[in-house]
């Protein structure tokens, strides 16, 4: 039972995982097509493709998204991107939510524009915001018309338990480039009722991979977004993206546009999301389980002692439905490395981790083992050296979260071969993944390898991509900590690495 944690592993070659041999993009392909009109709107006939990805775990619960074709037509994504490519544009440097990376966003509508402060209240310079004012009302002249034509009626037709209701109360533009930003993680959009993604680029031509749904982290389904198609999902979805470069005669690029609106069932926008996850929780569905623990605090007249536990409870009943990211929470819990009332119980962390695994593989729960064998080898010492069969078990587990899509065991892999553990010391091949975990660490890693390897062009360019992800930012060390991979605390990012064999640990990022 406990070798099925490590399908695969040892590998039977023995030879170390590489960037390599990390999986393609795999295109979800599963789709009904239908034409669907809007109500009042006769001239409008959408072509829809609708496709339904099963929800990790135990249970047969499914997870819908839709695909609209050209519901943006070619005329008005090209006036949205000369007003975007406009040299005086600035996006947003502030630290998503998601990923702790600078979000390279910008609002066109959200709470605080509603009440007149600006769109990131702290984080405009009051240069910009002029220009920002105008950038943004020009854009909302595009914006609006097709808002209350086309996606906000086809949204109420298609969640009629919205009743009318649903409301476009977030409206933002997110950009991803080569050299840049290039992913989000994976994550469940739990403050938004439908998300609706606008792509304002061509996949294949302008980009390869994208937005992706998946059933579990380490499978991810990529949607083959044209400009102007949107995807349209719920909260209980989870999906990321993830931007690949395409080829051209002047190298490899990619440019990813994305308009991103966040429904709401209300249309004051007030924040009805307490009730979203209670029913169907209640019914047994371990995503809404999951997502309920995470709005119990806002239930109105919750003491916080109650509202603890409750996160506890229902995490508890999808954990024993092996919703991965249930179990990797009550785990990180167990551990005291997320807040609440249950007593330290590492065995029973341990368990949660495996249950995740033989689940869905997940890689946040390889990660949590390879950090559960990291501290076992440092406190097994034996004859004054930690236990190499136990770092090695680390290690694969590691390999196991890298192939799963986790960027910090990717970046943990580089220290692998930058430090030897368990093999031998290969700087190239910790180059490598330090630059594949695309990571603002990593990238910097990347940047300090060619440096030593006196390359200061390429040195200075990882410097740059690093820096444009909020490496060196004072937020970005608290922000890696409560976001991990997707939007979850409680990880560690700098492993509790033991000496290697010259009685060295690798630096403290
Ligand atoms: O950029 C995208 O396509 C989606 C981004 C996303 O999922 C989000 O911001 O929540
Ligand atoms: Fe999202």
């Amino acid at each position: 039972q406990t070798c099925s944690a490590l399908d695969g592993y040892p590998r039977v070659d023995n030879q170390p995982l590489r960037p390599n041999d990390l999986p393609a993009v795999q295109l979800f392909n599963d789709w009904q097509n239908s034409t669907v009109s809007i109500l009042g709107n006769d001239a409008l006939l959408l072509n829809v493709s609708s496709g339904s990805i099963r929800q990790a775990g135990y249970s047969n619960y499914t997870s819908q998204v839709e695909l609209l074709s050209k519901i943006v037509t070619a005329e008005e994504v090209s006036r949205m991107l000369q007003l975007l490519n406009s040299p005086q544009t600035s996006l947003d440097q502030d630290p998503d939510t998601v990923d702790g990376f600078s979000t390279q966003e910008f609002f066109l509508d959200n709470d605080s524009l509603r009440n007149g402060e600006s769109g990131k209240p702290g984080f405009e310079s009051p240069e910009q915001a002029e220009h920002r004012r105008e950038l943004r009302q020009a854009l909302q002249n595009i914006a609006q018309p097709i808002l209350e034509e086309r996606i906000t009626p086809y949204v109420n037709q298609r969640f009629p338990t919205c009743q009318g209701r649903c409301t476009p109360c977030y409206s933002l533009i997110r950009r991803y480039l080569y050299g840049e930003r290039q992913s989000h993680a994976p994550h469940r959009d739990g403050h938004s009722f439908v998300t609706v993604v606008v792509s304002l680029s061509d996949y294949g031509t302008d980009y390869l991979g994208g937005l992706y749904v998946a059933s579990e982290t380490s499978h991810p389904y990529y949607l083959r977004l044209q400009q102007g198609d949107a995807a349209v999902h719920q909260s209980d979805l989870l999906h990321g993206v993830k931007v690949y470069p395409v080829e051209t005669e002047n190298g490899l690029h990619a440019t990813r546009w994305s308009w991103i609106l966040w429904f709401r069932d209300s249309e004051q926008c007030e924040d009805e999301s307490h009730v979203w996850f209670k029913d169907c929780a209640e019914k047994g569905n371990p995503t809404c389980q999951m997502m309920h623990a995470t709005k119990v605090s806002s239930i109105p007249g919750i003491s916080s002692e109650e509202a603890m536990k409750e996160v506890v409870f229902w995490n508890q009943k999808a954990a024993e439905m092996g919703h991965a990211t249930a179990c990797v929470k009550l785990a990180r819990a167990l551990l005291g490395k997320l807040p609440s009332h249950l007593k330290k119980d590492r065995k029973e962390a341990r368990k949660l981790f495996l249950r995740a695994i033989e689940s869905s593989n997940d890689p946040d729960a390889q990660y949590g083992m390879a950090t559960l064998y990291l501290e076992d080898a440092s406190t097994n010492v034996i004859l004054g050296r930690p236990n190499d069969d136990l770092v090695k078990k680390a290690v694969a587990h590691l390999e196991a979260s890298a192939l799963g899509g986790h960027p910090f065991a990717m970046f943990n892999l580089g220290m692998v071969h930058m430090m030897g553990y368990g093999t031998k010391i290969d700087h190239a091949l910790a180059g490598e993944w330090f630059e594949a975990s695309g990571l603002p660490e990593g990238l910097a890693a990347r940047s300090m390898h060619y440096s030593s390897m006196g390359e200061p062009e390429k040195a200075a360019e990882f410097q740059r991509r690093a820096q444009s992800l909020g490496f060196g930012a004072p937020w970005r060390v608290l922000a890696r900590e409560s976001t991990g991979y997707g939007g979850a605390g409680g990880i560690d990012f700098n492993l509790p690495w033991p000496p290697n064999e010259s009685n060295r640990v690798p630096p403290k990022w």
